[in-house]
C-alpha cells in the first residue's frame, strides 16, 4: 500500500516537473505567440508577469515614498501620484510593464473580472489602462482610433443605470482639468475612438474606482478611506449623443452595455452616485499580527461584528522541548545560488532551485531545501522564498457558517507562497490532546521507518504543531475537498527531516477574496484517517494536496 502510494506520488512529481519545464519554456515566448497558438499557458504566464510587475512596483514606490517622507521629516506635502509615476517609469525603462504599448484590445491576458488594484499607476503597470490620468485609453488599429479601456473614476458626470449599463461622459472641455475655460467637447481622440468602437462593434474594458475602507499600510501611508480600481469586464458602446453638460457646454455621452456571458462583478451598492461603494467590509481588527508581520492582517466580520478569539501571534516556530536541532551545513555560494553551479542546497533539491525568478514554486517535492542562516548566499537568494513571511494582503474573515476563514485581497498566482503553519512543535507523545488548531504529521516521506510498520501509526509516533495558544494566520485556514492551497515540507534552519516547516503554497491561481483552503484529510496518510475514525471529526490539520497547475 505504502509503496503504491509512493509510486503514484513519484509519478506525479515527475509529471509535475515536466509540466513545469514546458510551461517555463513557453513563458519565454511572447504573449502574442502563445495567443496565436491558443495556448492555455498564456494566462498562467501573464498572471505571473503581472504579479511580478506589481510586486516590483510596490517595492520601488514604497521605497521612494519612504525616502520622500524621511527627507521632509513629517513636514510639508508631496504628491503620491508623482511618486507612482516615477516608479512606473523606472519599471518601463527596465521593460517590466505588461502590455506596455497599450495595443491589447479586449481582455488583458492574466487579468480577471474582479481583480483589484490600489492606484491608477497599478492599472498602467498591468496594462489594463495606460493613461495615468485620462479616462479613455485608445490605440490605432488599421489607421483608425479604437478605445481600449475607460476608467469610471466617479469624478465626472458618469451615470450607472444598472450594474450592466453605464452612461460615460466624453473627454475634453472641462475647466477643472487643464483647460481654463469650459468649451464644447469635440469628436476627437478618446471620443472619436469610442464612436469607432461602436461602429466596428469592438468592446472596451471598463475599470471602476471604488471607495473602500481598506487600510493600506504597506507603503507606509496613513490608514483610512482609500480608493481601489476593480476590473469590471468588457462593454460594447451601443449609443452616443451630445447634450449640455454642467458648464453649459456641449458634451458627448456614450452608452456602454456590459458584454453578456461574463462573470458578475460583486459590488454592494451600484447606483447613480458618482462613486460606487464596494461592499462594506466591517473591519473588527486592523492587524491580527499586532505589527509582527510586514503587512497588516486585518480581521473582517460582516456577520456579527465580533473580533476573532484571542491568541498569541507568533512568526517563528516554537520548539520548547527540542534542544537538539542542529543547523545544516549551509552552501558556500557567494552570489545568488543556481542549480547549475555547485550549490549544496540545490544538490539536496536534486540539482535544481525549485523556485522561478518570481518566487513561485515550480516543483512539488517530499522536502524542499531552502538556503538558510548558515548559507553564504545573500538574503535575496532565489532559493529563500517561504522564510520571508506574508507577501499577500491576507485577511481573516467570518465565513457564512460563522467560522473564521482566510482570504487574500490580491490575486495569488499558482505556486505563490501564502504562509507557514506556525505553532508550538511537540513530540506526538507530549501532545495530550489534539485541538482544532493541531496539525500532526508523520509522513512516510519524512519517517521511512513507518513504511515497514504493520499497524496504523498514530500522532504519537510523529510530531504535532499546536497553534491553539500561539500561532499565526494559518490557524484560521479551513478545509476543502477541492483546496486551492497545498502544503510543502521545507527545511532551511535545521536539518531534522521529521519535523519540517509546513509551508502553504497556492495550488492554482487564486482570485481576490476567494477563501483559501487546504485539504485536511491527508489522503495519502494513514495516520490522519486513523485519527479521524476515532474522533469522528476532521478537525485536525493534516495538510497535503496536489498542485493543479505549475508555474
Ligand atoms: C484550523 S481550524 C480553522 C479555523 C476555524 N474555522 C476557526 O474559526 O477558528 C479547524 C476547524 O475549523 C472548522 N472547519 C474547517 N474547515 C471546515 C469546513 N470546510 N466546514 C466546516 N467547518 C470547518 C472545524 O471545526 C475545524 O475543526
Amino acid at each position: 500500500m505504502a509503496s503504491e502510494q509512493n509510486l503514484t506520488r513519484v509519478n506525479s512529481i515527475i509529471i509535475g516537473l515536466e509540466a513545469s519545464k514546458q510551461v517555463k519554456d513557453d513563458c519565454g515566448k511572447h504573449d502574442h505567440v502563445l495567443a496565436a497558438e491558443g495556448s492555455s499557458d498564456l494566462n498562467i504566464c501573464s498572471a505571473t508577469k503581472i504579479t511580478e510587475a506589481l510586486n516590483q512596483f510596490r517595492k520601488i514606490s514604497g521605497k521612494l515614498l519612504r525616502e520622500r517622507k524621511e527627507k521632509l521629516e513629517g513636514k510639508g506635502k508631496f504628491s503620491v501620484q508623482k511618486i507612482h509615476v516615477k516608479a512606473a517609469m523606472l519599471l518601463k525603462e527596465k521593460r517590466r510593464l505588461v502590455n506596455a504599448d497599450g495595443k491589447v484590445i479586449g481582455a488583458v491576458p492574466g487579468i480577471e473580472i474582479g481583480d483589484r488594484f490600489q492606484s491608477r499607476a497599478e492599472l498602467v503597470i498591468v496594462g489594463l489602462h495606460l493613461p495615468f490620468t485620462g479616462g479613455i485609453a485608445y490605440t490605432t488599429k488599421d489607421q483608425t482610433l479604437i478605445a481600449t479601456s475607460v476608467v469610471e473614476s466617479g469624478q465626472y458626470a458618469n451615470e450607472r443605470r444598472s450594474s450592466d449599463v453605464l452612461f460615460y461622459l466624453g473627454q475634453g472641455g472641462n475647466p477643472a482639468f487643464g483647460d481654463k475655460k469650459p468649451k464644447d467637447q469635440e469628436l476627437v481622440r478618446g471620443n472619436l475612438a469610442l464612436k469607432n468602437n461602436m461602429v466596428a462593434r469592438i468592446p472596451v474594458r471598463v475599470i471602476r474606482r471604488c471607495k473602500t475602507s481598506l487600510i493600506f499600510k504597506t507603503l507606509g501611508e496613513n490608514s483610512g478611506k482609500k480608493s481601489e480600481f476593480i476590473y469590471d469586464g468588457l462593454y460594447f458602446v451601443t449609443k452616443f449623443w451630445q447634450e449640455r453638460g454642467e458648464y453649459g457646454k456641449l458634451v458627448f455621452k456614450f452608452e456602454l452595455n456590459r458584454m453578456a456571458g461574463q462573470p458578475k462583478l460583486f459590488m454592494g451598492t451600484v447606483g447613480s452616485s458618482r462613486t460606487s461603494e464596494v461592499r462594506h467590509d466591517h473591519i473588527v481588527l486592523d492587524d491580527i499580527s499586532w505589527g509582527k508581520e510586514k503587512i497588516p492582517l486585518r480581521a473582517v466580520n460582516d456577520v456579527d461584528y465580533e473580533k476573532p478569539p484571542l491568541f498569541t501571534y507568533i512568526t517563528k516556530m516554537i520548539y520548547p522541548n527540542l534542544h537538539d536541532l542542529s543547523m545544516p551545513r549551509g552552501c558556500q555560494c557567494i552570489e545568488e545560488c543556481s542549480g547549475l553551479e555547485r550549490c549544496s542546497c540545490a544538490v539536496k533539491n536534486g540539482g535544481e532551485i525549485p523556485f522561478d525568478d518570481n518566487g513561485l514554486i515550480c516543483s512539488q517535492k517530499p522536502i524542499v531545501y531552502e538556503c538558510g542562516p548558515s548559507c553564504k548566499c545573500p538574503p535575496s537568494c532565489k532559493n529563500r522564498v517561504s522564510q520571508h513571511g506574508v507577501r499577500f494582503q491576507l485577511e481573516v474573515f467570518k465565513t457564512e457558517s460563522s467560522e473564521w476563514g482566510v482570504r487574500s485581497r490580491n490575486i495569488i498566482p499558482a505556486g505563490g507562497f501564502v504562509g507557514e503553519f506556525i505553532g508550538k512543535m511537540l513530540r506526538g507523545m507530549e501532545a495530550k490532546e489534539l485541538t482544532r488548531y493541531s496539525l500532526f504529521f508523520n509522513d512516510i516521506h519524512v519517517n521511512p521507518t513507518l513504511k515497514s510498520s504493520s499497524s496504523p501509526a498514530t500522532h504519537e509516533d510523529g510530531f504535532v504543531i499546536d497553534a491553539a495558544q500561539s500561532g499565526n494566520l494559518a490557524r484560521f485556514i479551513n478545509h476543502s475537498w477541492s483546496p486551492n492551497l497545498y502544503a510543502q515540507y521545507v527545511l532551511y534552519d535545521h536539518e531534522d527531516t521529521r519535523m519540517p516547516h509546513i509551508m502553504l503554497f497556492a495550488a492554482k491561481k487564486i482570485p481576490p477574496l476567494q477563501e483559501l483552503t487546504c485539504d485536511y484529510s491527508n489522503k495519502d496518510n494513514q495516520v490522519c484517517d486513523a485519527y479521524r475514525d476515532i474522533h469522528k471529526e476532521s478537525c485536525y490539520y493534516g495538510v497535503r494536496a496536489r498542485r493543479e497547475t505549475l508555474c
